[in-house]
C-alpha cells in the first residue's frame, strides 16, 4: 500500500477547532516556478482531518523524479464567502523521486511554519494503485495519517485510463482531454474503497453534426434538382416551384456556410455553455462529456458507471419565444391541413412515404443498372455460373424496385401532377372521393383550373389511368424477358456440351469461343429493354414524387423550412450525444456475452434524465429536447471492421432513417457476437424523464404549467415499458446478473408508474428510478439540463455518491462529505471551470432554496459566475 499523510497540526489558538485543506503545488526542475496543481477538500471542526479526496497527474504532464511537490495545509476561517477565507498552518516540499526511490515507497515529513522554523505537524507520502491499473505505469501518491488521509495519485488520463490498453485506438479516436480525480471512502465496515472519477470530451461533438449537415446538404441538392426536373409545368404550379426552390437553394447555402465554418473549427473538441447561443456552432451539443466512476472496493470486482453528460439538445439560437419543436410541429401541421393554401395537402405520413420511395429510387436504380452490366459481362465471357448469379441478383433488385411503387399514393400523385401540366383542362370532375384514400386533398383558392377543395382531386377524362400499370408492368415482363433468354441459353449451352464432350471433351472450351459473343449478342437488347423501362418508371415515380414534396414545402414557406432546420439542429446534437454514448457501450460490454445478445436481439435502451424547468424558455427546450430525442428512433447502428486507423463513425441515410457505422479495430471486432458482424442493423430505444428542480420550475408549479413534463413521463414510461416487454420476450429468462433482478426490475417499474402519477412536485425520486432501471438493462444513461453544468454536475455526482452508498457500502455517515468532495474538489468543477473559467456553480442562495436538498452544492462552491 503506497500513500502520504500527516499529522498532530497545530492550530495558533489552543481551543480552536481546525477546518483544514491540503493544497498541492508543483515546483518544476527547470522553471523553479510554484504552480499551483489542486486541492482536497476541506474537512472541518479536527486536528486530525480525514481527507477523502486525491489528485492525480495526467501521464503527459511533466513530472520527473527531480520534480518537487509542495504540499501546503491551511485553515479555512469562512468558506461561505465567495472567496473563502483561509490562513496558512505548514508546508513541506518533497522530491518525486525520493518517494518512488524511498523504501516501500513512503515518505515521512515535516510541516513547518513558512519561516522554516515550527513544526506543527508531519506528512506522510506513499505511492498507491487502484484496480486494474496496477499493470499499468502508473505511480499514486497519498497523503494519509493516522486520521488524516489525502490521495495524491500519479497515473494515466489519457483515454487509455478510460479505455483499458485493449481498446486503445478506436476509443482514442473519440474521446479526448480526459481530467481524473481520485477519492478514497470508507466503506460500511471500515474498509476502503477507491473511486477514480474521469470525465473526457469527445470528437464526436464535431464530427457528427459535421457529417450530418453533408448529408442534409447532399439529401436537398438532390431534392431540388428532382424539383427542377419536374418537367414543364402550369403557370401557378410553375411559380409555386420557383419560390420553393429560392427558398431551398437559400437553405441550403446557410447549410453550406455553416459547414464551412465548422471545418475551419479547430482546436477542443467541445462547445462550451458560453456558446450555446452561437449561429455556427448551432448543430454542436453543447457540453458533451462522457462522466465515469470507477470503482474499487475490497473483494469486489471493480465496476465502471458511465453517464453522458450534455446539455438539452434544443435551438438555442432560433430562441424559444414561440416555444420548441413539440409544439411547434403540431401546430404548423394543424395550420396546414386548415388554411386555404393554393396546394395539395400531403398528410406527415404521405410526405414521408414520397421520400422513402425516392430513395428507394435513388438506391435501386443505379443497383439494378450495375447488376445488368455485370449479366452482360457474364454473357460475354460465357460463364453459366457467374450468369445465374448475376441473374438472381438482378432478378432480387427488380423485385425490390417493382415493389418500391406499389402504392397508391404514386398513383394519385401522379394524376395530381399531369393536372398540373399546362394546358390541362379537366372537363370531367368525378364525383367526391376519399382524399386519405387518394393520398391528397387539393386545397385551392384561385386554382387557374377551377377545382374547388371539397371536390378533391378529380379525374380528367384524357387521363390514361392504365397507362402507369402498364409502364409499371412492363419492368417485370423485360425482366421476364431476361430469365427465359438466360435459362434458354445455359439449357442449349449444357446440351450442346453434352452432345460435343461425347464427340471430344476439348470441344467445350471452343465452344466459349464460338458462342460467347452469342450469348451477349441475345441478351443484350433485352438488357436495354429492361433499363429503359425501368427508366421510364423511374421518371415518372420520381416526378410524381417530387410532386408531393413540392407541395408540402409549398403549404408552409418559409416556417416549413425553418421548422426543419430547427430540427435538424436538435436532432444534430441529440445523434452526437447517442453516438458517442453508443460507442463507450460498445467499448465496456464488448467482453459481455449478454449484453451483445441483447444489443443484436432487443436493441439499447438509452435514458435521458432532463433537470429542465417547465416555465419560461426551458419549456421550450424541453420541447425540442423531447423531440430530438424521439427523432434518435429513426437510426440505427451497425458494427464494421475498420479498413484503416480513421475510427470515426461513419453515417449514411437520410432525415427519416440514418444508420451509424461504428468501426472496430479487428482484434475487437472479431469479439462480437455472429450477427453483429453480420451487419445486422441495431436499433435504439430511447426514453426521457424530466424532473425540473429549480425555482422555475417552483413558479411552473405555482403559477404556470406542469403539464410538458407529465405527459413526456407519462409517454415515455409506456416506451420504456415497451422495451422492457421486448427484453423479457427476447432474451433468455437468467441473462440479467442476479436471479433477483427480474422482479426487482418489475418493482422498479411499477414504482416509476406510481410515481410519475402521483404528480408530486419536483420528485426527484422519478429521476432515480429511471436511473436505476437504464442501468440494470444495460441501457446508457445521460443526463441534460440547459448546459449540463451546474444542475447536471449536482445530479450526477448525487447518482454517483448514491450507487456508492447502495451498491459498493460506502459508510453511511460519509454519504454527504464524499458528496460534497466530489462536487468541490471532482471533476464536475473542473466542467465548470472549462465553460466558464470560473470555480463556482452558477447558484445564488435563493435559487438554493428552491432545490431538493441533495441537489445542492457544499458552501463556498457556488456563487455569481458569468454564464
Ligand atoms: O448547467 P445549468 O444548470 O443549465 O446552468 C444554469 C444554472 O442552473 C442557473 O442557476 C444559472 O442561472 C444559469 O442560467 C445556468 O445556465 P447557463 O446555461 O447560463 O450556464
Amino acid at each position: 500500500r503506497k500513500r502520504l499523510a500527516c499529522k498532530d497540526l497545530v492550530a495558533a489558538t489552543r481551543d480552536r477547532k481546525l477546518n483544514t485543506f491540503i493544497q498541492v503545488s508543483v515546483v518544476h526542475p527547470a522553471e523553479h516556478i510554484l504552480t499551483r496543481y489542486s486541492s482536497t477538500e476541506i474537512v472541518e471542526g479536527t486536528r486530525d482531518p480525514l481527507f477523502l479526496t486525491g489528485v492525480t497527474f495526467p501521464p503527459e504532464y511533466p513530472i520527473y523524479e527531480e520534480t518537487k511537490i509542495k504540499l501546503t495545509v491551511y485553515d479555512v476561517k469562512d468558506k461561505s464567502q465567495d472567496t473563502v477565507s483561509r490562513s496558512f498552518l505548514g508546508c513541506t516540499t518533497f522530491r518525486v523521486g525520493d518517494l518512488v526511490k524511498s523504501k516501500e515507497q513512503q515518505l515521512t515529513l515535516t510541516l513547518r511554519t513558512s519561516d522554516g522554523g515550527k513544526t506543527v505537524g508531519t506528512i506522510e507520502v506513499n505511492l498507491v494503485k487502484m484496480g486494474e491499473l496496477e499493470d499499468e505505469e502508473t505511480d499514486h501518491i497519498t497523503t494519509d495519517g493516522q486520521d488524516q488521509k489525502c490521495a495524491l495519485v500519479r497515473e494515466c488520463t489519457t483515454a487509455e485510463g478510460i479505455s483499458g490498453k485493449d481498446n486503445l485506438p478506436s476509443l482514442n479516436a473519440v474521446l479526448k482531454n480526459p481530467i481524473c480525480k481520485l477519492y478514497r471512502f470508507p466503506t460500511s465496515d471500515n474498509k476502503w474503497m477507491r473511486i477514480r472519477e474521469q470525465m473526457a470530451e469527445t470528437t464526436l461533438s464535431f464530427h457528427i453534426p459535421k457529417e450530418l449537415i453533408n448529408l442534409h446538404i447532399k439529401e436537398d441538392m438532390r431534392r431540388n434538382q428532382e424539383l427542377k426536373d419536374l418537367g414543364e409545368l402550369a403557370p401557378h404550379w410553375d411559380n409555386m416551384r420557383k419560390s420553393v426552390i429560392a427558398h431551398c437553394d437559400q437553405m441550403l447555402s446557410m447549410y453550406q456556410d455553416t459547414l464551412a465554418e465548422l471545418g475551419k473549427h479547430t482546436g477542443s473538441s467541445f462547445k462550451s455553455s458560453c456558446s450555446k447561443g452561437e449561429k455556427t456552432l448551432e448543430f454542436i451539443p453543447i457540453n458533451l462529456h462522457l462522466q465515469r466512476m470507477h470503482v474499487h472496493s475490497p473483494r469486489l470486482k471493480d465496476a465502471l458507471y458511465d453517464v453522458i453528460t450534455v446539455g438539452a439538445p434544443a435551438a438555442h439560437f432560433q430562441g424559444f419565444k414561440n416555444g420548441g419543436l413539440r409544439k411547434l410541429l403540431s401546430k404548423f401541421e394543424a395550420e396546414r391541413r386548415n388554411t386555404g393554401y393554393q396546394c395539395i395537402y400531403y398528410s406527415p405520413e404521405n410526405t414521408a412515404k414520397a421520400k422513402e420511395v425516392l430513395s428507394n429510387i435513388n438506391h435501386l436504380q443505379p443497383l439494378i443498372s450495375s447488376h445488368a452490366d455485370l449479366l452482360l459481362n457474364s454473357a460475354s465471357q460465357h460463364s453459366p455460373d457467374s450468369l445465374k448469379n448475376s441473374l438472381k441478383m438482378l432478378s432480387e433488385k427488380t423485385e425490390l424496385f417493382v415493389h418500391a411503387f406499389k402504392d397508391q399514393l404514386v398513383r394519385s400523385a401522379l394524376l395530381a401532377l399531369y393536372t398540373a401540366r399546362p394546358g390541362c383542362v379537366l372537363k370531367k370532375p368525378a364525383g367526391p372521393r376519399n382524399s386519405a384514400e387518394e393520398g391528397g386533398d387539393l386545397q385551392h383558392q384561385d386554382h387557374p383550373s377551377q377545382i374547388k377543395r371539397q371536390d378533391s382531386i378529380p379525374h380528367h377524362s384524357e387521363y390514361d389511368e392504365e397507362e402507369w400499370d402498364r409502364v409499371w408492368a412492363n419492368v417485370g415482363k423485360s425482366l421476364n424477358c431476361v430469365i427465359a433468354m438466360v435459362d434458354r441459353l445455359l439449357e442449349k449451352d449444357s446440351v450442346s456440351n453434352i452432345k460435343e464432350g461425347e464427340n471430344d471433351p476439348s470441344a467445350a472450351d471452343c465452344n466459349v469461343l464460338h458462342t460467347g459473343g452469342d450469348w451477349y449478342e441475345q441478351l443484350y437488347p433485352l438488357v436495354i429493354t429492361l433499363k429503359d423501362c425501368m427508366g421510364e418508371v423511374v421518371t415518372r415515380a420520381k416526378q410524381s414524387m417530387a410532386f408531393v414534396l413540392l407541395q408540402e414545402l409549398a403549404c408552409g414557406l418559409p416556417q416549413c423550412l425553418m421548422l426543419t432546420l430547427r430540427r435538424d439542429i436538435v436532432f444534430s446534437q441529440a445523434l452526437a450525444g447517442l453516438v458517442c454514448g453508443f460507442v463507450i457501450k460498445l467499448h465496456t460490454g464488448l467482453r459481455d456475452q449478454g449484453f451483445l445478445q441483447q444489443l443484436h436481439s432487443v436493441g439499447l435502451l438509452v435514458q435521458y434524465e432532463g433537470l429542465l424547468s417547465t416555465y419560461s424558455e426551458e419549456a421550450g427546450m424541453l420541447e425540442d429536447m423531447a423531440v430530438g430525442i424521439s427523432d434518435l428512433q429513426k437510426v440505427m447502428f451497425k458494427v464494421i471492421e475498420a479498413k484503416s486507423e480513421d475510427f470515426l463513425p461513419i453515417i449514411t441515410g437520410r432525415r427519416e432513417h440514418y444508420i451509424i457505422e461504428v468501426q472496430l479495430p479487428a482484434k475487437m471486432f472479431e469479439l462480437l457476437p455472429q450477427e453483429i458482424k453480420e451487419g445486422k442493423l441495431l436499433r435504439m430505444y430511447p426514453v426521457l424523464f424530466n424532473v425540473g428542480i429549480n425555482e422555475q420550475q417552483t413558479l411552473a408549479e405555482r403559477f404556470g404549467d406542469t403539464t410538458l413534463q407529465e405527459n413526456i413521463n407519462q409517454e415515455n414510461l409506456e416506451l420504456l415499458k415497451e422495451y422492457y416487454k421486448l427484453f423479457t420476450e427476447k432474451m433468455p429468462p437468467d441473462c440479467l446478473p442476479h436471479f433477483q433482478e427480474q422482479n426487482d426490475l418489475k418493482g422498479l417499474l411499477e414504482n416509476l408508474h406510481q410515481n410519475i402519477q402521483a404528480k408530486k412536485r419536483k420528485n426527484v425520486e422519478i429521476m432515480w428510478l429511471a436511473a436505476t432501471i437504464c442501468r440494470k438493462l444495460n441501457g446508457v444513461r445521460f443526463t441534460c439540463c440547459k448546459s449540463a453544468k451546474d444542475r447536471t454536475s449536482m445530479s450526477v455526482t448525487l447518482e454517483q455518491c448514491s450507487i456508492l452508498r447502495d451498491e459498493h457500502q460506502l459508510h453511511k455517515d460519509f454519504f454527504i462529505r464524499a458528496l460534497d468532495c466530489m462536487r468541490r474538489e471532482g471533476c464536475r468543477i473542473e466542467n465548470v471551470l472549462k465553460n466558464v473559467k470560473c470555480r463556482k456553480y452558477a447558484f445564488n442562495m435563493i435559487q438554493l432554496m428552491a432545490f431538493p436538498k441533495y441537489y445542492r452544492p457544499p458552501e463556498g462552491t457556488y456563487g455569481k459566475a458569468d454564464t
